[in-house]
């Protein structure tokens, strides 16, 4: 992502559930650990000094087992849990220390909470449901019932605006939810665990909904999920929790080719790295010899030597692929006096976009040719080998 701007930041946040929170916060300091203070005096370091920013547009996966801060640290956000020490600051406004009336209006304006199970309104329509947020925000009927009907078009429901919740199957009310969520103009959104409770090709549609949707509306998304397979799908970052602190925070690409620890190590062992790995990535970077420009072959081969390589790319002034040349065919070429490498050229060469996903380039292995790997405007960006792919699919990091 570029021009990064913070939108959520997270200050050495502490959060200790029970009577006595300044005691127990005090022996926290002092380094007892975690489990010492629960024996000790029965008091719980639910998130134990976590620091951290969440930018403006990122969709944030906060992923952790069971009990080990998730919920309390996405609750401390919109202060549904108080700090116990620490700052919250959203837009550099600290929400831990702000008054009743600011935070109700921070909560209001700027903050939509998701949770897991949307909580339709029963008696009220698909589109009443939908322009619930905007009601208590204070928008006008006309204008909130014009952004409902905007928004249940975008989730394919134009045609159930009128009818109430138990009309529609499992699947269509989550999305009437996720609409409702969405149309609100909190710039925050907080998703704890919201698709958790569904079908697994329900929950799918649910991933890939959010995914088109956030697309289009760019909002700050701070979604809490247990597992690993939705984190990676969603996630531009994801930051693993335990016991109450934060392990890694990475892309879902650096988790699974760099995880830090044996405990993320664990939770990546049966990803499907192929899926998760982008194809640029691991390109290789090279310079390629350019149309029109390095004619010669004797410094072809040269380049080619100094790659270690049996195939060159060739780009145009451009500089886009244009083809391939072969070193056999350069030395053949040199010693039968020939010196025009354009001449020598193969045309058909496999490409690919470096966005794209390793299971969708292992195909073009078959080809055998290195494979061009470019950008989105069609820029050559580097070269993958057959080895590399399958190296990258195959070996778990150490
Ligand atoms: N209201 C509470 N009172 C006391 N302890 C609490 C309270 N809420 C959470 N905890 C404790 O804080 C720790 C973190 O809980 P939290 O609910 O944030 O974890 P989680 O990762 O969201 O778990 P889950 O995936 O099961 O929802 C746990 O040890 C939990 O027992």
């Amino acid at each position: 992502m570029e021009n990064l701007q913070p939108k959520v930041r997270i200050e050495n946040l502490i959060k200790i559930y029970g009577e006595n929170p300044r005691l127990a916060l005090q022996m926290f300091r002092e380094g007892k650990s975690r489990d010492h203070i629960r024996q000790a005096i029965g008091h719980v370091v639910g998130i134990a000094n976590v620091s951290l920013t969440i930018n403006q547009g990122e969709l944030f996966v906060v992923m952790g087992l069971s009990g080990s801060g998730k919920s309390t640290l996405i609750r401390c956000i919109n202060r549904l849990n108080d700090p116990t020490s620490g700052h919250i600051y959203i837009d550099d406004e600290d929400i831990a220390h702000v008054e009743e009336k600011r935070l109700r209006e921070i909560r209001l304006l700027k903050i939509s909470m998701v949770f897991q199970n949307f909580g339709l309104f029963p008696h009220k329509t698909v589109a009443e449901n939908v322009e619930y947020g905007l009601k208590v925000r204070g928008t006008d009927k006309t204008s909130r019932h014009q952004k409902a009907l905007e928004i249940l078009e975008t989730v394919g429901l134009t045609a159930w605006a009128s009818y109430l919740p138990a009309s529609l199957s499992g699947g269509m009310q989550q999305r009437v939810g996720l609409a409702r969520a969405l149309a609100t103009d909190a710039e925050i959104l907080l998703m704890d665990e919201p698709f958790s409770a569904l079908d697994p090709l329900i929950r799918r549609e649910m991933q890939e909904e959010l995914l088109r949707l956030q697309k289009q509306l760019h909002k700050t998304i701070v979604f809490i999920s247990h597992d690993i397979h939705e984190a990676l799908k969603l996630g531009d970052r994801i930051a693993v929790m335990k016991d109450g602190s934060i392990i890694q925070i990475a892309t879902p690409e650096e988790l699974v080719t760099n995880p830090t620890d044996d405990y993320i190590r664990a939770f990546i062992q049966d990803v499907n790295r192929a899926q998760v790995i982008k194809t640029g990535t691991i390109a290789r970077q090279i310079v390629p010899l350019i149309l029109g420009e390095d004619n010669d072959p004797s410094a072809a081969l040269k380049q080619m030597l100094h790659y270690d390589c049996n195939d060159m790319y060739i780009v145009d002034r451009d500089g886009k692929p244009v083809g391939t040349v072969n070193r056999k065919t350069l030395e053949t070429a040199i010693s039968q006096g020939r010196d025009d490498i354009s001449q020598l050229m193969q045309t058909h060469f496999p490409q690919v976009n470096a966005s794209t996903r390793l299971e969708n380039t292992f195909h073009l292995c078959q080809q055998g040719l290195p494979i061009a790997v470019v950008d989105g405007e069609g820029f050559f960006k580097g070269v993958v080998e057959q080895s590399d792919v399958l190296v990258n699919i195959l070996t778990m990091p150490n």
